[in-house]
């Protein structure tokens, strides 16, 4: 068992000093059934946490190795015998094979840590079931939100929350003070029928970024459609040209940049509507609509998606030049130019072009980057809210204005060029333009002194129809507000 981290003092330690309770929960004996993963690692983080362990296995002496030398691995009977409070790390599909235990177990603690493997997979939670097997036990559902492995390295930076819910309150207290010393953060879900939900929470495949991935796919696709139109299905059509070497390198270094530019701006959107909704009825206590608080709940994620897709057009757009189509274009380019005599094929206006869309570029992604970083969860706790709102709101907002510059120079005036538009299809950048310069806009408008007047009073707890006039200024505000 690897000794270094779990060597460490646990934030049990201060809890500790800090809840006299706690004191009482330390020395404890505390018993496990089952010799897995799981009873291995809880078993170790116990004895580091300053518990006495005992693990009841069917076969003890096999076991017995794989342990922490201060635990104590005996048969299942003796080890139910030494504790109040056991840990059936045992999967629901051996719980009846300790029913021999029943006489042994009455009037204990069981905590139940199982998992299913899918979600509502059976009838009953499986902690009901254990409830149901043993009823002369107090079952608590705990514990199956952590991972052996998070038990043994510690609970760090990963998820620290346990839910626990129970129908006793005096055993809820109980496993909740054990979680506590061992470090995590327990959190009371109620009484044992929220053990599904419980349950179900760990087969959850990343909850949150199902919508913002579906966001990203769709638009993806939209672009990518509208793009291969133009730039391979065209000159097919039209020319009988054949660009459909375009496919996997050109089209979707077109496709990535919009989904990426669109989706930035898709972050910074609900913030600008919550706030029109804020100054349309005048007070911050009124709930946003459902979609726009699900919308600013998803922000995170649609903007590391966009980072995502940004960061995937760099490497891209530093690789255009290698490609083989690139260096037979510069010849074939080369070679035209001699046959015309022309000496000097250099655009002073192209070549400055892109020398400031091209750093434009470079910066809106290093804005980015410093977002992304900081909303990693160790490097976001280390800043206090001021800090991390500057980074994500104001900062966030600039990445979004210099990847404009970088769109805006880089269409430059094709939006104005009839040979630009096939099929009648405007160039790809003037649609991502649109959701953009609206956010801007709209951030520029609430930064005029009245409407930012207005919204800080607002956002301040101030409600429309609710204020007193004692302080002249404020009435002066409000009338300019109007
Ligand atoms: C790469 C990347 C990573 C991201 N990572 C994260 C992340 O880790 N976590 C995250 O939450 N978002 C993240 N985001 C999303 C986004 O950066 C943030 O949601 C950002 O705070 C949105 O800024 P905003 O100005 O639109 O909105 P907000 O900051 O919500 O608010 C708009 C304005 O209102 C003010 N305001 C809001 N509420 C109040 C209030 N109650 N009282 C007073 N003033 C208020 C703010 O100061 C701000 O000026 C990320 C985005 C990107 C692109
Ligand atoms: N591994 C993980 O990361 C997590 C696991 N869990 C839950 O913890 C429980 C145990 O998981 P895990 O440790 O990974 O599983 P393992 O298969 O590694 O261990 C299960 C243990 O159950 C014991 N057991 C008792 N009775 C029986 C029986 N009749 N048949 C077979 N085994 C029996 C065995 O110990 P012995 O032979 O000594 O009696 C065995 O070591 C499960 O309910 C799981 O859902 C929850 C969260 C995370
Ligand atoms: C290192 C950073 C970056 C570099 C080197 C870079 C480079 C480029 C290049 C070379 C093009 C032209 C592609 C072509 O010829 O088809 C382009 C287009 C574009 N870029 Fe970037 N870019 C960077 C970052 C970003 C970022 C951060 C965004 C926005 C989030 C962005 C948005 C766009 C958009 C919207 C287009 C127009 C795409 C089109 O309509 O075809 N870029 N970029
Ligand atoms: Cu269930
Ligand atoms: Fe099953």
């Amino acid at each position: 068992m690897p000794g270094g981290d779990m060597a460490k003092p646990l934030l049990g330690r201060r809890n500790m000093e800090s809840n006299p309770d706690l004191a009482a929960t330390v020395g404890r004996t505390i018993g496990i059934l089952g010799s897995g993963d799981f009873a291995r690692s809880l078993a170790t983080r116990l004895v580091y946490s300053g518990f006495q362990v005992v693990v009841g296995s069917r076969n003890p002496k096999r076991c017995a190795g794989l342990f922490p030398s201060a635990a104590e691995v005996t048969a299942q009977v003796d080890a139910v015998k030494k504790t109040n409070v056991i840990f059936v790390a045992v999967f629901r599909e051996h719980y009846s094979t300790l029913c021999d235990l029943t006489d042994e177990l009455a009037g204990k603690i069981l905590v139940d840590v199982s998992n299913n493997t899918e979600i509502n997979h059976h009838k009953e939670s499986n902690a009901e079931y254990l409830a149901s097997l043993f009823p002369a036990c107090t079952v608590v559902k705990g514990f199956n939100v952590i991972s052996a492995w998070t038990l043994q390295s510690g609970p760090r930076d990963g998820n620290k929350q346990v839910l626990i819910c129970c129908d006793n309150q005096e055993a809820k207290r109980t496993v909740a003070e054990i979680a506590q010393v061992m470090g995590f953060t327990p959190l009371d879900m109620g009484s044992l029928s929220s053990a599904c939900e419980i349950e179900n929470i760990p087969l959850r495949l990343l909850p949150a970024w199902k919508i913002p991935v579906f966001l990203a796919l769709g638009l993806f696709l939209c672009f990518y459609t509208y793009n291969f139109i133009r730039q391979v299905l065209h000159p097919y059509i039209w020319e009988q040209k054949n660009k459909f070497y375009k496919i996997p390198v050109e089209v979707v270094n077109s496709t990535l940049p919009c989904v990426a530019y669109v989706m930035l701006s898709l972050v910074y959107l609900p913030g600008v509507l919550a706030a029109s909704f804020q100054l349309r009825y005048g007070t911050k206590y009124r709930r946003f609509p459902d979609w726009l608080d699900q919308w600013l709940q998803h922000r995170k994620q649609i903007g590391l998606l966009s980072f995502f897709c940004a960061a995937l057009h760099a490497v891209y757009s530093l690789c255009l030049p290698m490609r083989r189509s690139h260096r037979y274009q510069l010849i074939n380019a080369a070679v035209k130019q001699v046959m015309e005599k022309k000496t000097d094929a250099w655009i002073e206006e192209e070549v400055w072009r892109m020398e400031i869309y091209v750093s434009f570029g470079i910066m809106a992604l290093g804005l980015l980057s410093l977002l992304a970083i900081t909303s990693l969860p160790s490097i976001a706790n280390s800043l206090n809210w001021r800090e991390f709102s500057f980074i994500q709101s104001t900062l966030g907002f600039i990445a979004l204005v210099v990847s404009t510059l970088h769109t805006l120079t880089f269409g430059w005036t094709k939006a104005f060029d009839e040979n630009q538009y096939k099929f009648y299809l405007p160039p790809s950048y003037t649609l991502t333009l649109l959701v953009p310069c609206t956010v801007i806009l709209a951030k520029i408008f609430f930064y005029l002194p009245c409407i930012h007047q207005r919204l800080r009073r607002i956002r301040n707890g101030w409600e429309k129809g609710r204020h007193d006039f004692e302080n002249p200024l404020q009435q002066q505000e409000s009338v300019c507000a109007r």
